[in-house]
């Protein structure tokens, strides 16, 4: 696989001033970005996620040319984004789940005509990737409505749309099923899911929903203070933290506390619904299974841990100095952290 993104030993400082008196201001510096060096290959789909302000927001400025890192050296498709910010324009979409790139009053289609314009798009082209995106997200009906009527949902996939009339070979997604409901969340990673097998595109996916990374990414990520503390798969990442998942049942009577074998082990009894914690690296399927074969069931659920926690985890176990055991990642304890 091509490297397309390239990212060595980047960093980023601010400046900022801080009021301290009456008159005074002192000058302070953030170092929002610290050393930080990844590549991502053509065609991958990776999640890019951490605490809040690790520095996501920052590197994603960065790849797409609004920022100029203060030292180390950045390529998307061999392009310098600060230096080539209109050329790699070309090459790249961006979708904020908080912000819309719509025009707001507008109907839907007449934003896709204006970007139609200031991409250059070419009219055939144009013409057949809104037929494909309006059929993959369902904006049929959406097209003559102002973008201040349309749901959250439809909002969403209006603004992916947008960011893809213009078949971008990457695309950087912040948050992209923020506040959607189940059914909406599922539409956009089928979508994303599609747009990846079927074009390549390479996507850099910054969420909060563990669901996201599971579903779409082979890869992830994590950033904390500007750092790598991590880069791997997801299972790799909740071995780090030794994360849990919950398995919620619903027996047909009381009955004491399930045998499920270890690692599973019953966490807590209400009634006939007993929850059983059992390490989030594991596959749910034989868990299950045995429960079906052994006990009276009417229902049963899996409660994913939720993605802070699982990051609070493993830095915890970089801290501890256990380490992150062999997880086919690579966890990256820090290392100037320990002597700062
Ligand atoms: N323009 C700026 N001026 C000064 N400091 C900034 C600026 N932009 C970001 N920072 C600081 O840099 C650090 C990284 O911020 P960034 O927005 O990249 O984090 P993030 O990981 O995207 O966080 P979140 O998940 O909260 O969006 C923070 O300490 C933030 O306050």
């Amino acid at each position: 696989m091509t490297d397309f993104i390239e990212v060595d030993g980047v960093e980023k400082v601010f400046d900022v001033r801080r009021k301290t008196g009456f008159l005074r201001r002192e000058r302070t510096q953030v170092r929002a970005v610290d050393s930080l060096s990844f590549t991502v290959g053509r065609g991958e789909m990776v999640g890019y996620i951490g605490p809040n302000g690790a520095g996501k927001s920052t590197t994603i400025k960065m790849l797409t040319g609004i920022l100029t890192p203060s030292g180390g050296r950045l390529r998307v498709a061999g392009i310098d984004p600060a230096r080539e910010r209109t050329r790699l324009a070309h090459r790249i979409g961006v979708v904020f789940g908080q912000r819309t790139t719509l025009w707001w009053d507008l109907p839907l289609i007449d934003s896709y005509r204006l970007m139609h314009r200031m991409y250059r798009i070419p009219d055939a082209r144009y013409a057949a990737n809104l037929d494909r995106l309006v059929e993959l997200l369902g904006l049929a009906d959406l097209l003559d409505r102002p973008v201040r009527q349309l749901s959250l949902g439809q909002r969403m996939r209006g603004d992916i749309a947008a960011a893809l009339l213009h078949d971008p070979d990457v695309l950087y997604l912040d948050e992209p099923t923020i506040g959607l409901d189940v059914v909406s969340k599922a539409k956009v990673r089928d979508f994303l899911r599609e747009l990846n097998a079927e074009r390549g595109t390479t996507v850099l996916l910054t969420t909060h929903d563990l669901q996201d990374i599971e579903q779409l990414c082979k890869r992830v990520m994590v950033i904390d203070h500007g750092r790598m503390m991590y880069d791997g798969p997801l299972a790799g990442l909740h071995e780090a933290g030794e994360s849990e998942r919950v398995l919620v049942v619903d027996l047909e009577r009381e009955l004491p506390p399930i045998d499920a074998g270890a690692p599973a082990r019953v966490v807590r009894v209400e009634g006939p619904r007993q929850w059983l914690a059992f390490p989030a690296s594991a596959s749910a399927a034989p868990l299950v299974a045995r429960i079906a074969a052994e006990y009276p069931l009417v229902d049963l659920s899996v409660r994913e841990p939720d993605i802070e926690t699982v990051i609070a985890e493993m830095l915890r176990s970089l801290g501890d100095g256990r380490g992150a055991g062999n997880t086919g990642g690579t966890p990256k304890p820090p290392p100037d952290r320990a002597t700062a």
